[in-house]
């Protein structure tokens, strides 16, 4: 599938949660990272100036604080608005019940924060990354935030829980490992199938000096997959689906 059919699936997607999902009487919207959020800014732009006046938005990441600000909408912070209506998010691989891995551009920290703080959770993604069981796709593993002093000792530990080869995240156009947002450094750790990611994400949490695993569990109440032949598939958690 070429570069710019997969970026149509991933615009369907986008537009398709912004349509259904932040309603003229929104008032506060979380905007996850990566490229798919890229196209839940052009949808909102689309809405007018009008509609957007009285939404403040409140970013995950420096990506998100950027489109943010360079279209001209009203940047807010979690501290300021600890209670968010919706956050519209990109990710990495969704499975069957809604768990996903997040973390591919390394912002899952502040992600997950601004995911938590909402009322409603979405993500937009293309066809991709829509998968029964986590692992499935993805095969770069599990984005782990760590704090760079404890790096040498979590690698050792994540391979006593059965990830055979975690990988310091390296930069691409400098010298060394990825520095996160919040000064960390980035562990990807493959597990295979994550048949239960709420046993993972737990453990992997407890190991000392972890900031933040990529696992989002029972987290989203919606995800748009856009497919190849112009549909956007819908997948409900079945924790939402009584609304
Ligand atoms: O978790 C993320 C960044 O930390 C992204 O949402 C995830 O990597 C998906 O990105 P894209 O929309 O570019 O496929």
């Amino acid at each position: 599938m070429s570069s710019s059919l997969i970026d149509d699936a991933k615009r369907r997607a986008a537009y398709k949660a912004v349509d259904e999902y932040i309603p003229p009487t929104t008032k506060v919207v979380g905007i996850g990272s990566g490229s798919t959020v890229v196209y839940v800014i052009e949808r909102i732009l689309q809405r007018g100036k009008e509609a957007n006046n009285n939404v403040v938005f409140i970013p995950s990441s420096f990506q998100s604080k950027e489109l943010i600000v360079q279209h001209g909408l009203t940047l807010g912070d979690v501290d300021a608005y600890p209670e968010i209506d919706v956050t519209i998010d990109g990710a990495d691989e969704v499975d069957e019940h809604l768990n996903a891995i997040k973390g591919g551009g390394g912002c899952h920290l502040r992600e997950k924060v601004i995911a938590e703080a909402a009322k409603k959770f979405i993500i937009v993604a293309d066809h991709r990354k829509n998968s029964k069981v986590l692992g499935e796709n993805w095969t770069r593993g599990v984005p782990i935030e760590v704090i760079p002093f404890a790096y040498t000792r979590v690698i050792m530990a994540l391979k006593t829980l059965g990830c055979g080869n975690p990988v310091l995240r390296m930069a691409k156009a400098k010298a060394g490992p990825v520095i996160t947002d919040n000064g960390n450094f980035v562990i990807d750790a493959h597990f295979g199938l994550i048949h239960d990611p709420d046993d993972l994400m737990r453990k992997i949490k407890m190991l000392t000096g972890v900031v933040e695993v990529g696992l989002f569990v029972r987290l989203a109440q919606i995800a748009y997959f856009g497919n190849e032949n112009g549909s956007v598939t819908e997948k409900k958690s079945v924790l939402y689906e009584t609304e």
